[in-house]
Parts: C-alpha cells; sequence; structure tokens
C-alpha cells in the first residue's frame, strides 16, 4: 500500500475528509465556523498576514478535530472496553482540540479588534 500514485493518494484524503464529515457533528461544527472565517475575511478585508493566520489556524483545527476522531476510531478498534489509559489519551486529545480552538478564537477576537473599526469607517458608518 506504499507510494502510490499522488492522484490515488489525493482520492484517499478527500475520502478522509468525507468520512469525517459523515460521522463527526463536531467536524461539521468545526467546518461550519471555518466558513464564517472566510465569510468574515471577506467582509472585513484585512490585511494578507490575517488571511495567513486565519487559514493556519482554521486548518489546524479541522486537523486536529480529524486525528481526534481517527485515533478515537483506532483506540475503540483496539480496545472497546473502559480502562484509565483509554481515558486519559481521550481526555488528551480532546484537550488538543480544546488548545486550538482557544488559539482560534483569540485570533478571531484579535483579527476584529485589528480590523472592524477601520472597515466601518471605510463603509462610512463611524467616523474616521
Ligand atoms: N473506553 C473508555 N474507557 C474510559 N473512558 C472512556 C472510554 N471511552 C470514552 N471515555 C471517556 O469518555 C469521554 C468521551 O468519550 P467519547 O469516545 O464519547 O469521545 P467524545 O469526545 O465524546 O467523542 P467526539 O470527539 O467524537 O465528540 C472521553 O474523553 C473519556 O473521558
Amino acid at each position: 500500500m506504499k507510494n502510490r500514485p499522488f492522484r490515488e493518494r489525493l482520492g484517499f484524503a478527500l475520502t478522509g475528509l468525507a468520512t469525517g464529515w459523515r460521522r463527526e457533528r463536531s467536524f461539521r461544527n468545526q467546518t461550519g465556523m471555518a466558513a464564517l472565517a472566510l465569510l468574515a475575511l471577506i467582509v472585513l478585508r484585512p490585511a494578507p498576514a490575517w488571511w495567513a493566520i486565519v487559514a493556519i489556524t482554521t486548518a489546524l483545527v479541522l486537523a486536529l478535530e480529524l486525528l481526534n476522531s481517527a485515533l478515537e476510531a483506532v483506540i475503540d478498534l483496539l480496545h472497546p472496553s473502559i480502562h484509565p489509559e483509554v481515558k486519559a489519551a481521550k481526555d488528551m486529545l480532546a484537550g488538543a482540540v480544546l488548545a486550538i480552538s482557544i488559539a482560534a478564537l483569540l485570533v478571531a477576537g484579535a483579527m476584529t479588534v485589528d480590523t472592524l473599526p477601520r472597515r466601518l469607517a471605510e463603509l462610512g458608518l463611524i467616523g474616521a
């Protein structure tokens, strides 16, 4: 199964995204938040650096959510019964998602504070 052509590996990756979407409500919620972030970028028109920061943060949230789900699936397959080590592993995975989600909220707040007043002034909604 190693060294498959790029087209095939891209297909596996897209299938993985579709599986995450189908099976995980958290991933669907995070995708909705990513769509809102894109809308905010389009409306606020921040500097290019903000586009990069938001893109990286959003991708990290989605990637960690998928990793969380993938590892949970493997853990449940290998060890379906209750075990304190399974609890520790799953709680740490949840902690990783929480950490990047807090970072994403901070990025959203900082971008809004940095950009919104100028954008409102551009639209004539507040004095420049
Ligand atoms: N086999 C297990 N043994 C011990 N504790 C478990 C086990 N499975 C789950 N838990 C505990 O229950 C919590 C929730 O587990 P679950 O598998 O439902 O993950 P979840 O975070 O709700 O799933 P998702 O990320 O898909 O929303 C875990 O964080 C862990 O504390």
